[in-house]
């Protein structure tokens, strides 16, 4: 099995609307978001020669993400939610980003260094990529 992991970074403003503490005051952080695809099978010819995705496709799609909704925008209007949790956002985010990325498995966000949250949809728990042509 292997995991390829990629990582982009955004700033935004959130605020949780019924938070019971400082959380529900408009504030800012700097997201650290991590997703994962996973797979058993490489690509044996081509451009894409013994990789499971190309790391730059990947990247595009993220940079794309991130422009349109996340980096330097207030999250509960971009995410249409009154409470942007690190749960909310990574689920938000796989579910935004499967459609073109059909091997990711996992998000994972970070709001501050000391917190994260990682979001895994039971479907994936058994996934194996089969449309790459051998090589395990
Ligand atoms: N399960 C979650 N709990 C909290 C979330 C969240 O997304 N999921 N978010 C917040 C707030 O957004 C807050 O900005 C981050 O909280 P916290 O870690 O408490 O921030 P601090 O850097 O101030 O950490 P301290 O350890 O208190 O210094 C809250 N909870
Ligand atoms: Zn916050």
């Amino acid at each position: 099995m292997f995991w390829l992991e990629k990582s982009f970074t955004f700033e935004a403003m959130h605020y949780l609307t019924f938070h019971d503490g400082k959380c529900r005051r408009p504030h800012g952080h700097s997201y650290q978001v991590t997703i994962r695809l996973s797979g058993t099978k490489l690509e044996t010819q081509g451009p894409k020669k013994n990789m499971l995705t190309d790391f730059s496709c990947v990247s595009r799609v993220c940079q794309n993400l991130k422009e349109k909704y996340l980096d330097h925008y207030c999250l509960n209007e971009t995410l249409q939610t009154d409470s942007p949790t690190s749960e909310f956002i990574a689920k938000w985010i796989y579910e935004q980003l499967k459609p073109q990325l059909p091997l990711l498995t996992a998000v994972m966000v970070s709001e501050t260094q000391s917190t994260r949250v990682w979001y895994q949809p039971e479907t994936t728990f058994n996934n194996h990529n089969t449309h790459n042509s051998s090589q395990e």
